[in-house]
């Protein structure tokens, strides 16, 4: 029986990802900062909980790191771990570049000194080559990230890069861009539309208040992205690959199509509100997934339009059930 080790089984990949693999017959460790403390609620939305070891790691304490790879003997790690906010990291830019960049350096150093063949896959983000204007970004696009988030990022890619070339080790990032489902946290820009389009659908009186929404995005589906994470770490050879549906559209249209999923007219029901402002922000990320394709034989089921209509379909089931 294979065995896996997921850092960062909470979050929504995590959940996403764990499923995919106990479905595919493996053992699955589910690592969590304090496993004893986190609800797993993800994991029992997807009813998985029980099927899942959990287990407390510290990705930002090497001994941590190090006695959990001991302990799971894992055959593969996935590091979905760290702080997965880009606003957030305007705030917190320490603790993000700690998770996020010694973090993977933790999980890197461990495996090679465990000497075992484990394979890692490191989540990466587009965040982290910035504004490309309308040019599609593939996986020879040079890094200008505009966030603490995208500087982390860029860093934790170096380092995988680095230990593939310098030690051998079967490490390869998935530089994924935007990936929603029913399980992102309304901290995301998606799920705070779909519930408060839901919300006001069912007669709660309330004004959505939103940032910049001439941005645009390739948002495409989690689940389909999880998929992506497995398939990477099934080659022969390592190597770091663009996630993407490959095609870009604008906020204020993932909003409309929110709006016209609950029968409502969007425009009637918003505020723009400065506050949601970032710092610095990306107008268009675009992507190439062309390598992903021709390689590893992946594309994404889902665009925007249907990722949207799911979700808000799921929103309306769980609170129906509530
Ligand atoms: C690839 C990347 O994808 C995600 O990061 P993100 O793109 O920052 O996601 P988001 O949903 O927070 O923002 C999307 C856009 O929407 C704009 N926006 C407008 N108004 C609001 C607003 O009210 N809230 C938020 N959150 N954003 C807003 C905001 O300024 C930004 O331009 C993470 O998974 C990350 O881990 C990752 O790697």
């Amino acid at each position: 029986m294979r065995r896996a080790l997921i850092c960062g089984v909470s979050g929504q990949d995590g959940a996403y990802l764990a499923k995919l693999l106990l479905e595919k017959g493996y053992k699955v460790f589910g690592g969590s900062r304090d496993a004893q403390m986190s609800s797993f609620s993800s994991l029992r939305q997807l009813d998985i909980r029980q099927d899942i070891e959990t287990v407390s790691i510290s990705i930002n304490d090497f001994r941590s790191v190090l006695q959990t790879l001991q302990r799971t003997k894992p055959d593969e790690v996935y590091n979905l771990a760290g702080q997965s906010s880009v606003g957030l990291s305007f705030e917190q830019p320490v603790e993000t570049l700690e998770s996020i960049s010694v973090g993977t350096l933790n999980l890197l150093e461990a495996i090679r000194f465990t000497n075992q063949p484990i394979k890692f896959y490191n989540a990466g983000s587009s965040e982290c080559f910035g504004d490309t204007g309308s040019l599609a970004a593939d996986e020879s696009t040079p890094f200008r990230p505009r966030s603490p988030y995208g500087v982390a990022k860029a860093a934790a890619f170096w380092q995988v890069a680095n230990y593939r070339e310098a030690y051998q080790l079967h490490a390869s990032t998935g530089i994924l861009f935007n990936h929603e489902s029913p399980l992102r946290p309304e901290r995301f820009v998606t799920q705070k539309i779909v519930a408060a389009a839901c919300r006001i659908a069912n007669g709660e009186p309330m004004v959505l208040k939103l940032g910049n929404i001439d941005i645009a995005r390739d948002w495409g589906w989690a689940p389909d992205y999880v998929e992506a994470m497995w398939i990477m770490l099934q080659q022969e050879q390592a190597d770091d690959y663009v996630i993407a549906t490959g095609q870009t559209q604008k906020l204020s249209d993932f909003i409309r199509v929110v709006f016209e999923t609950v029968g409502l007219d969007w425009e009637n029901h918003i505020q723009i509100d400065s506050s949601f402002f970032r710092p610095t922000d990306i107008a268009e990320g675009h992507a190439n997934p062309a390598k992903a394709f021709e390689q590893l034989c992946w594309s994404a089921h889902y665009k925007m339009e249907g990722v949207a209509r799911m979700m808000v379909q799921a929103w309306l089931q769980r609170e129906r059930k509530i």
